[in-house]
Formats: C-alpha cells, structure tokens, sequence
C-alpha cells in the first residue's frame, strides 16, 4: 500500500492538471466573451454597444447552479461563475457602480455581490448623489438600498424615483449581520456606541438586554462608525465585516442583530430597460383617483391576470395633502404577452403610471 506521502502527491498531481485544463477552459471563455464584445460592436457601433446584460448574466448562473452536481453548494457554485462573469466582462471595460458610502458598507457588499468583484465601486455620500450620477452616465450603474427584513422600506430610495426617470435594473439581497466592534478590555467598559441609525434599530433588543445604560449615537454609516471607534477611547460601534476589515477592529459580540435571517434588499438603477430573464420583477410606480375603491381598481387587474403581488409601499406623492402613490412589486416582465394586458387594464384606472423597471430576480 502506498504510504501518506505517495498518495498525497498522486491527489496533487490529479489537482495540478485539472488545475491547467481550468485556466485553459477560463481563458477559452474569456475569449468568447471577448467575441460577443467585438460582434456588439460591429453591429452596435462602439458607442452604442451595451456589454452588459444583467438578464444573461442571470441565466447563465441559474444555470450552473440548476446543473450543479456537488459537492460544492450551488450558492458556492454561484459565486464563483459570478465572478468568472465580471472578470469576463472587465475585458472590455470594468463596469462602474456607484453606491452609498463610504467603503465598507453593506451597499458596497452587495454591489460586489451582485456585479462581481472585477467592477469599480464608486463611493458616494447621499442616496441622491447615487441617482445624480447614474443619471449623468458618470457610472453605469447605482446600488441603493430600498428595504430591511426588520426596519422595513428606505423611504429616501422610494421618494428619489419620485423625481428621476432611471430604470431598475436589478435587485440583490444580503444577509446583515452586525457585530459590536472596538477597542475596549470589557463590554461592561463601554461608553459610547455608534452606528448607522438602521443598525441601532435591527440590534434594538439585544442592545436592550446586555448594554441597556449605554447611549446609542447614530452616525451617517456604519463605516464612519467604525471610524469613530478606531479614534475615540471607551467608544465601540456596530458594524458589518466590510468595515471591520478595513479598519481592523476587533469583534466584541458577533451576530448581535435581533432577527437571525435580517436580510436588506438593493436596488441597481441604471440607464437601460432590461430584457426578460424567465424569471423576473416588475415594479410600479402609480397613483389612483382620489375617489371611493379606487385602489381597489387599481390592483384589481393584477389578481385577474393571475400576476402575483409581492409588496405594496405608499408614500405621499409631494404634489398635495394626503395625496400617496404606491410602489407596486409583482412577479412577471412588462414584456410578457399577459403582464403588458394586465398593466394596459391598471393603466386606465391610475392618475400616474410609470414602470420603475421589469429586472431579474435576485439570484445569488
Ligand atoms: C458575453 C456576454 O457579455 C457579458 C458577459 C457575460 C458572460 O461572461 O457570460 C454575460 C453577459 C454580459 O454581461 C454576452 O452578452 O453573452
């Protein structure tokens, strides 16, 4: 029987190989990728020509996560096509995506989540900022939170579609944990904690119960948070890993958030509409006549069709006293046959109608 050594050095030699037939068939890859650039072009003008197709990208790893053999996961399996993907694309040109900052936020970790880590991330101060510079065609594309599991809707991302004419052209989902961060000898020790006011609120019981005397003191992010920490004695922060290894703190409590499945959703704004993926959302933004069971219209078309709602926001619409449009979610795409009869039917009953965009589910 072959000794330890033996066996370890065949396994290793099995691995090298696979290892040259990978990087034979990435680079095989890579220059497809290259091929549909170049093809683009020919056709599209250099210009004009779009590289990036997010409802592709999203079948492509629906795909190999449906086809996954094993034994990684396919949510593994899905990382890592997603950023073979984004270094395929970043041969043309690295995409350029504007979130809200600072670096190592949670927006900054889904905008890497969702367009791979081959994609320039641009930090901006404010919401608004995000959607200004979208719009100006500085980035292609802006990442925004829009709700939390816990907290429920980000009000500033709703009011700005309000005022803009971006599309959604996606969405990304991120777990969020929090950790209590700093550098402190005891917990009992602390004297000040800062985070994002969003996180103060999503750790509200777990604060309640073990740090109960403590003044919570909300800051614009949870990376100036971690700034603070680092600089002021006895203060500590709640934060998320993308700061923590920026600003090397050392973790106090991990997982401190109340709810253990707190998830945050994202919105990715951009300049283009999207084409069907198989498996999409449409949002809406509409507004009814301020007349009795006129909501009631308004949504009646989208049960008739059979198009199921996934969540209904109302916000007042800036125009009047107790004027409100709604942002509507629902499961389908603009472009298929019964949604577009669906939406004809919803427009005839609404004062204001406007798609915010029809964009892949969330994969990853
Ligand atoms: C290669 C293409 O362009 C881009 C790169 C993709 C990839 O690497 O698979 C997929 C979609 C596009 O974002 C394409 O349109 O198929």
């Amino acid at each position: 029987m072959a000794t330890e050594q033996e066996q370890l050095l065949a396994i290793r030699n099995r691995i090298d190989a696979i290892d040259r037939q990978i990087l034979d068939l990435i680079s095989q890859r890579a220059r497809c990728a290259q091929d549909v650039a170049r093809v683009k072009q020919a056709f599209g003008g250099a210009k004009d020509a779009v590289f990036y197709r997010p409802e592709r990208e999203a079948q492509v790893l629906r795909r190999v996560m449906d086809d996954n053999p094993g034994p990684l996961s396919s949510e593994e399996v899905g990382r890592l096509f997603r950023e073979i993907m984004s270094a395929c694309l970043a041969l043309e040109r690295p995409l350029r995506i504007a979130f809200l900052g600072p670096e190592g936020t949670f927006t900054q970790a889904a905008a890497f989540k969702h367009f791979g880590h081959s994609a320039i991330t641009v930090p901006l101060r404010a919401i608004d900022e995000v959607f200004r510079e979208v719009e100006s065609g500085v980035v292609d594309y802006g990442v925004v939170p829009v709700e939390n599991s816990t907290e429920g809707v980000v009000n500033h991302t709703l009011d700005m579609f309000l005022l803009s004419s971006l599309n959604i052209c996606g969405e990304v989902q991120l777990r969020i944990h929090h950790h209590l961060c700093g550098f402190v000898d005891d917990v009992k020790a602390i004297t000040r904690i800062y985070s994002h006011q969003q996180s103060l609120a999503q750790c509200r019981e777990w604060l309640d119960l073990n740090l109960p005397h403590v003044p919570r003191v909300p800051v614009a992010s949870n990376a100036e948070a971690a700034r603070i920490a680092l600089n002021e004695p006895g203060s500590a922060c709640i934060t998320g890993q993308g700061a923590i290894d920026i600003y090397q703190l050392p973790i106090l409590a991990g997982n401190i958030e109340d709810q253990p499945d707190n998830t945050t959703r994202f919105l990715i704004i951009g300049q283009q509409p999207i084409p069907p993926s198989g498996d999409d959302r449409t949002t809406l933004l509409v507004s009814s006549y301020n007349r009795p069971g006129s909501l009631q219209a308004l949504l009646a078309p989208l049960a008739e069709h059979g198009l199921t709602m996934t969540r209904i926001e109302s916000r007042p619409s800036r125009k009047g006293m107790w004027d409100y449009v709604f942002f509507i979610d629902f499961d389908g795409h603009c472009e298929e046959p019964l949604v577009a009869t669906a939406l004809s039917e919803l427009k005839q009953e609404a004062s204001l109608f406007r798609i915010l965009g029809s964009y892949p589910k969330g994969v990853l």
